[in-house]
């Protein structure tokens, strides 16, 4: 559906894409996973010929992309990050317009619209202007908008930034549905929950280059990370942290405010020799609990910080 190669993309000295590469095929819904500034707005505005760039190349749906695509870009329907509503106009208006974009038939048209408006659940604002609706709301609102003409490739730039969780599960669920009926969709988010609820297939981007691509479960399979064991409510010395980190299977530790975060490989009875250790020394500690590893590891280990900012 999109190949992208070697594509660079500089703002003066700024390397916002730096020889990124991707392979997205028909079906799939592709996560670009990566912090503030990491290049995905850059890669999805150079995707649909919005913006120049220095070197490489794009294709989608077989074809070199350019400005004047403009059979391919009927085939695409764009969620941006900022809301593009026209405020003069209602919820139905606006989605009757986008829609008349692509479909000149006047009952398609309609028809359309409608399913556009029942599928983001707004059939109760269909009369209200966007300035009437909540942040939550108006977000559903430019989905209809972006998805109203049933696009064989949907693009979805953080569509669920600053949104109630309410309107979130549903905007998620919204895009498993719309690939159930057959959409290829691209996503990006700098939220690993998300890119996990709904992703077949992820890239992790920093730094305008993608580090690292696959599955969730392949991406968590790269990393020597298995689990993470963290105890609260724990006095430690500098002696009982070195013992702590000596432990067979134990790669890191973290110690800070009395929470103690170990990182371990994959083994058994990992958590057991923890709890021998302390129990030996008699060290008294409040809740424990492991936890398998998220993206966010995947992350902290290939580039040595958090995901999150
Ligand atoms: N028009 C521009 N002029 C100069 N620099 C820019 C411009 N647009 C983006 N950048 C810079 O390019 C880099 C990549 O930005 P981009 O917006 O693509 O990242 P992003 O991953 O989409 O982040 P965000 O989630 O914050 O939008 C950043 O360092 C950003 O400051």
């Amino acid at each position: 559906m999109v190949t992208i190669t070697n594509l660079v993309k500089r703002y003066d000295d700024l390397v916002a894409l730096d020889h990124l590469n991707l392979e997205i095929k028909e079906g799939e819904i592709y996560g670009l996973l990566g912090p503030n500034g990491s290049g995905k707005t850059t890669a999805i505005n150079c995707m649909l010929a919005l913006l120049k760039y220095d070197k490489g190349s794009i294709q989608i749906m077989g074809e070199e992309m350019r400005p004047d695509s403009y059979e391919i870009k009927k085939n695409i329907g764009v969620v941006m990050q900022n809301v593009a509503v026209f405020e003069q106009m209602s919820v139905w208006e606006n989605v009757d317009y986008f829609c008349g974009l692509y479909i000149k038939d006047k009952k398609k048209r309609k028809a359309l619209t409608e399913e556009a408006i029942q599928f983001v659940g707004l059939e109760d604002y269909r009369k209200k202007r966007p300035g009437k609706l909540s942040g939550g709301l108006l977000r559903r609102l430019n989905i209809a908008c972006g998805i109203v003409h049933k696009p064989k490739l949907i693009i979805m730039d953080e569509p669920t930034v600053a949104v109630d969780p309410q309107s979130r599960n549903k905007i998620l669920e919204g895009i498993l549905e719309l690939n159930r009926q057959g959409s290829t969709i691209i996503y990006t988010s700098h939220y690993m929950e998300e890119v996990e609820q709904i992703c077949t297939r992820i890239s992790i981007m920093d730094k305008g280059r993608v580090l690292a691509t696959g599955t969730k479960e392949e991406l968590k399979g790269m990393i020597k990370t298995g689990e993470t064991v963290t105890i609260e409510a724990i006095a430690l010395g500098d002696k009982e942290l070195q013992e702590i980190k000596e432990l067979p299977h134990v790669f890191d530790i973290f110690y800070e405010e009395q929470i103690l975060k170990i990182r371990l490989s994959g083994a058994k009875h990992n958590l057991l020799r923890i709890l021998h250790y302390l129990e030996e020394k008699d060290i008294a500690f409040g809740r424990v609990y492991s936890e398998l590893p998220t993206l966010n590891d995947v992350f902290l280990e290939i580039t040595g910080k958090e995901l999150r900012d």
